[in-house]
């Protein structure tokens, strides 16, 4: 797939049903160190899913940005307007990966008992194959992935200012995701920017 291969700065990563594009300098520390402080300011609200029968509080905070509400695990979440600043970085990951995105979840991971269990991003809603473009800041927190069948795994480093696009089959044959760590973790923010079927 050669869709955003015209981008300087962006490594094609392939994988075995998986298209990824990784640029870890995706902003400047400078500019990654602005975004962090002002996304810190956004309403983050730790929500719980129900898990067999029961209310289980989420091990992370989330806001929810776009133009429809979104069902994610279970849960409906009711999108914010868009702000001036996402706003700004969702142009910035559609002009890199030519696609275009009218929601984001946000993800705010405390510390490193914050996480987010294996998962892939396959609502329906999302379509079959989606391009799914994720922005980090703050800690750097390790991003895996393992292949469904093959139990393959790889490791990316997502730090701060780093962009990840996942597209292709990605999410069909592989799932990600945040692990705890032991280690001392100051905050992290990932935003996923998505494309949810408007029907
Ligand atoms: O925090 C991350 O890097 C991953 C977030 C994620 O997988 C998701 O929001 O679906
Ligand atoms: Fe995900």
């Amino acid at each position: 797939m050669t869709l955003f291969s015209g981008h300087q700065g962006l490594e094609h990563i392939q994988l075995p049903g998986a298209e990824l594009w990784y640029q870890p300098d995706f902003y400047s520390q400078i500019q990654a160190d602005n975004h962090l402080l002002a996304l810190q300011q956004l309403a983050w609200q730790q929500l719980s899913i129900r898990l067999y029968g029961k209310e289980v509080l989420q091990p992370r905070q989330q806001v929810w940005f776009g133009d429809k509400p979104y069902t994610y695990s279970g849960l409906t979440l009711t999108p914010a307007p868009w702000t001036a600043l996402l706003s700004q970085l969702k142009r910035d990951v559609e002009l890199t990966s030519g696609h275009s995105f009218n929601t984001v979840l946000g993800n705010l991971y405390r510390d490193g008992s914050d996480y987010m269990g294996w998962h892939s991003d396959d609502e329906v809603e999302l379509g079959p194959d989606p391009v799914i473009a994720s922005l980090s800041f703050g800690e750097t927190r390790r991003f895996l992935l393992r292949h469904k069948t093959t139990g393959e795994k790889l490791e990316l480093a997502l730090p701060h200012g780093a962009l990840l696009i996942m597209g292709g089959s990605t999410q069909h044959y592989w799932q990600h995701q945040v692990a705890k760590t032991q280690k001392p973790c100051r905050l992290r923010i990932n935003l996923t920017f998505r494309d949810v079927c408007m029907t």
